[in-house]
């Protein structure tokens, strides 16, 4: 039987969930992305935005820096700078978030060649995770070879208090349990596998050189490893999903990272993650307190020097010709 509804009126799933994110008295439009529809940039994209930032620098980096929420001071200490907001930047997203400037900055750290994110983009945010992972991919096509993220977080393992460093010894990507992973769509072939191994995501050489460090600059009461997990946001914790993060073996909760850190994996760049603690997450109804954001910038303000000298001195002494054991040879 044929339906009796007219051609004109039949949408299509793409146009029906479009509408779904229209104003329902005024038809303006809410957002412009779905993160549950993962619509995938290509690979011209990524290629297009890395020939561009090739035109416009003379810098050629080695290591890229993801900065945190309040972290971003560390782009301020590159030498021989030369940034680039990232609205002019072709295919980068904007910034949204207060602590995150919103721009890429290049220069050099104890003679190593760098780029650094002042501003990181989150799921949250309504960008896709392609778009959210877009400059690790550009990074990977500029001939970047390590990668290090630091993140602001909230800690429920006992030991951690806020000021602490936590370095990320392994992470759970609770939105790709739902479907909501940076690699769903087609395989980009050229930058890794259809199916990458996670296991050795976090480097085990960067990470006991950063203990190390840690020793040299007497921080090591400060700093410990742990289990960072993603969680969609942008609400904070409910009490009893603050339990179940606890008993699930969470020493670190966040709203970003794990999206990059599997892009990164995937196209063999070799990875250093920490997290700042900036809070307790609440686990029990007896506590009062409440986490906000402006408390967290302010924690990460007060440690941001001691995050900007390990992440330094670990650029210094880190071997840049080694890379990892995720890498399978470079393809561009
Ligand atoms: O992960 P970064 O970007 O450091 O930011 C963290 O801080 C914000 C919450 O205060 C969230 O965005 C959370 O993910
Ligand atoms: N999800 C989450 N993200 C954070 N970022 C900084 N602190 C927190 C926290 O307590 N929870």
């Amino acid at each position: 039987m044929q339906s009796k509804e007219p051609v004109s009126s039949v949408r299509t799933r793409a146009q029906a969930s479009e509408m779904l994110l229209c104003s329902p008295s005024t038809g303006e439009r809410l957002t412009s992305r779905v993160p549950s529809s993962p619509p995938v940039c290509s690979h011209d994209e990524y290629q297009t935005a890395a020939d561009w930032l090739r035109t416009h620098t003379r810098h050629r980096p080695e290591v890229a820096i993801i900065c945190g929420s309040g972290l971003g001071m560390l782009a301020d200490t590159l030498g021989c700078q030369e940034s680039f907001a990232y609205s002019d930047v072709p295919g980068f997203p904007q910034s949204t978030v207060q602590g995150h400037a919103g721009r890429l900055v290049f220069g050099v750290l104890k003679g190593k060649m760098c780029v650094c994110m002042q501003g990181r983009f989150h799921m949250y945010e309504g960008h896709t995770l392609s778009k959210t992972t877009f400059p690790v991919r550009v990074f990977k096509l500029l001939g970047v070879k390590t990668l290090i993220v630091t993140n602001a977080a909230g800690s429920l393992a006992d030991g951690l208090q806020p000021g602490d460093i936590m370095i990320i010894k392994d992470h759970i990507n609770f939105p790709g349990f739902v479907g909501l992973n940076p690699l769903i769509g087609p395989n980009d072939d050229k930058f890794g596998p259809r199916f990458p191994a996670m296991s050795n995501c976090y480097d085990k050489e960067l990470r006991c050189l950063a203990t190390e460090i840690g020793k040299q600059l007497e921080i090591t009461g400060l700093m410990r490893e742990g289990v960072y997990a993603m969680v969609g946001g942008p609400n904070f914790e409910s009490i009893a999903e603050a339990r179940l993060l606890h008993r699930l073996g969470v020493d670190a909760v966040g709203m970003s990272t794990a999206p990059e850190v599997v892009v990164a994996t995937h196209c063999g760049l070799r990875v250093f993650g920490l997290s700042l603690i900036t809070n307790k997450v609440v686990k029990t109804y007896e506590d009062s307190d409440s986490v906000n954001h402006e408390g967290v910038l302010e924690v990460s303000r007060l440690r941001s020097v001691t995050v900007q000298q390990l992440v330094t001195e670990l650029i210094g002494k880190m071997d840049i010709n080694n890379n990892g054991p995720n890498d399978a040879g470079t393809k561009f």
